[in-house]
């Protein structure tokens, strides 16, 4: 196929094309948020890969005092008695709950109890981890005593320790911390968290703990920040903005049960946490601050809820309250979201829409506000501006659909392609269990399908002004949903080749569209054409979606092009995916090309190349 390329740009391409959508769907807690003792018992909506032990609870929030699922994951050691009461002085009224712990009489060695991690914890040698906890003796004793707190082996190697005393007398709450560094790492990420005193001296001794807490080391070292493997993994996409905090997990699964963001902001103590859209409880540890500090930290913009964000201190109680946890300035925030998938509440989303977006606009008239029911249908006031467009297909569908937005009416309003993956090769069951076509991880085949989409994506990037793919992050044990860009356990995060693409379209999405030859909208090669003027750079993006070779002739129309170029080549098997088991399987490949005023490549099967090289 000849494609010629034109010699002046058509449009600009935003800024904001590429970034994240987040919400925690198995990705927040016990996943980007660094805190390894997690959550409550974790109800899969889609089938579990292991019947794992679930995760644990460090604040025992949402559960029900004396029921199994309160306990889930924390085991006594060498006979203690341990049970989720009720407390009669909690540590806090957004904790009611707190670990109510014995130690029975002739006992010897350490005898407490331990915390299983996220489905594991990573020790890595050498890493300082913060241990914390608050405890409290129930009735006054004479005990005083030490009490050990150590990261070990479920065989009982220990990896690192540090013991605090404990005194028999404090009966109102107190707040013990430790930091451990390891010496050596732990060969797996079958390890635990103990809690444990001498069964001897503490013979008899009743104690409560509440409020327990495990920090690795973060991301640029925040202080309750983010997984440091996973957020790097993020960062490297370049992503322009990340919509928070969902997705579904915004909504809840009652008005009671949505998202609030000042539930999520202030000392952990007073974050009660909520039962989230996708059967577990969130400890919301992961809070709107955390979400926005992890913005500019990466340089995102978020897309989302409002006041506490840009509000000036000296007007707002929200905005005061921001300023008070060290943020005075007001954070970068354009773009706000009325709900998710609102086509599926059209009838109510007209007065919703009209109420939330008459009276923000008069407050913050600056901000657009970005309508989530069909576009158009219904008829919305105020008139939006931007709608959010979700889309889960099959990698044919994506391939076949490259040219869904050039046909839209160019008046005004713009789009974001806020959420869209290829997840299933069934056509009519697309969203199906694995084993009807789903797919557990991205495949080559899906992901090509994306890249193809992509291309239109920045084709009418003068409508369509940000997309991200959706979900971003899924833990690979017990998780809600597959595929996700990224997937991690306790110990590792796996780059999947969409992942790949994403990373390939942020990082070289040029400054403005160059038009070209079109595609043919049923094909299976696709390009788009981008310059990138500092550098005099233009970059070709190419998807081959068919499982043959296929060369394309480019035609430039400038006096001066280098004759030579760098390709960035993707490609591997249709159904091959990079799994946990083989992370590496299909990785960019960065090689050299020949280039000029004309030039062929010979785009691999089942491929996504980018091209670059000068030109001028
Ligand atoms: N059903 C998808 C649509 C919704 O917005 C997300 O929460 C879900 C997973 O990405």
């Amino acid at each position: 196929v000849t494609v010629t390329v034109s010699a002046t740009a058509s449009h600009s391409i935003p800024t904001t094309l590429w970034g994240q959508m987040f919400e925690d769907i198995s990705s927040g807690d016990g996943g980007l948020y660094a805190e390894r003792e997690r959550n409550f018992e974790r109800r899969p909506l889609i089938s579990a890969k292991s019947v794992h032990p679930v995760l644990q609870n460090r604040a025992f929030q949402q559960v029900t005092p004396g029921s199994s699922a309160a306990l889930n994951a924390w085991q006594a050691v060498n006979g203690a008695t341990i049970s989720v009461i009720k407390e009669t002085t909690p540590v806090s009224s957004a904790l009611p709950n707190a670990l109510h712990v014995t130690v029975p009489s002739g006992k010897s060695g350490q005898v407490g109890f331990l915390n299983t991690g996220y489905s594991g914890i990573k020790i890595t040698a050498k890493s300082t981890y913060t241990a914390s906890f608050y405890y409290r003796f129930p009735t006054s004793s004479s005990f005083s005593g030490s009490v050990l707190i150590s990261l070990q082996a479920t065989s009982g190697q220990v990896f690192g320790s540090a013991s605090i005393q404990l005194s028999g007398s404090q009966t109102t709450w107190k707040q013990v911390s430790v930091s451990i560094t390891p010496s050596t790492s732990a060969s797996s990420t079958s390890n635990v968290f103990s809690v444990t005193v001498d069964g001897g001296s503490a013979a008899g001794q009743t104690i409560n703990f509440a409020m327990f807490s495990l920090f690795p080391p973060t991301f640029k070292n925040r202080q309750n920040g983010m997984r440091a493997d996973i957020a790097e993994a993020l960062a490297e996409m370049g992503p322009s903005f990340f919509r928070l905090p969902g997705g579904n997990n915004l909504e809840g699964q009652t008005a009671a049960t949505r998202w609030q963001w000042n539930a999520t902001v202030g000392p952990i103590l007073s974050r009660p946490g909520r039962v989230g859209d996708w059967g577990y409880a969130n400890t919301d540890g992961l809070g709107l601050f955390e979400y926005l500090n992890w913005c500019e930290d990466v340089g995102m913009q978020p897309i989302m809820a409002i006041n506490f964000v840009v509000g000036d201190p000296t007007k707002s109680a929200a905005a005061a309250l921001r300023s008070s946890l060290g943020h005075p300035e007001p954070f970068t925030l354009n773009f706000v979201e009325v709900g998710n998938e609102d086509n599926f509440a059209a009838s109510t989303y007209t007065y919703r829409w009209h109420d939330f977006v008459t009276a923000l606009k008069a407050q913050f008239p600056n901000i657009h506000f970005i309508a989530t029911s069909i576009a158009f249908n219904p008829v919305l006031s105020p008139v939006p501006t931007e709608y959010d467009v979700h889309v889960y297909q099959s990698p044919t569908w994506f391939a076949q659909n490259s040219f869904y937005y050039d046909g839209f009416q160019r008046n005004g309003t713009k789009y974001f392609e806020g959420e869209y993956a290829a997840i299933s090769t069934n056509a009519s069951n697309l969203f199906g269990a694995i084993g009807t076509g789903r797919f557990t991880f991205p495949t080559m085949q899906g992901s090509a399908g994306e890249a193809a989409f992509m291309t239109g994506l920045e084709r009418n990037s003068d409508i369509v002004f940000a997309a991200s793919y959706a979900p971003l992050l899924g833990h690979v044990i017990n998780n809600q949903w597959t595929p996700n860009l990224l997937a991690f356990d306790a110990g590792n995060v796996y780059r999947s080749t969409s992942f790949y693409v994403q990373k390939l379209f942020s990082l070289n999405r040029g400054d403005s569209y160059i038009p070209s030859t079109l595609p043919s909208k049923t094909g299976t090669l696709f390009w788009s054409v981008v310059r990138k003027t500092s550098g005099n750079q233009i970059i070709i993006k190419v998807s081959n979606t068919a499982a043959s070779a296929a060369t394309l002739t480019f035609v430039l129309p400038f006096n001066t092009v280098s004759s030579t170029g760098t390709a960035q080549v993707l490609t591997g098997a249709g159904t091959a995916s990079n799994t946990p088991t083989n992370p590496n399987l299909i990785v960019p490949v960065t090689g050299n090309i020949t280039t000029g005023k004309t030039f062929n490549y010979n785009a691999p099967a089942v491929s996504v190349s980018v091209l670059t090289f000068t030109a001028s």
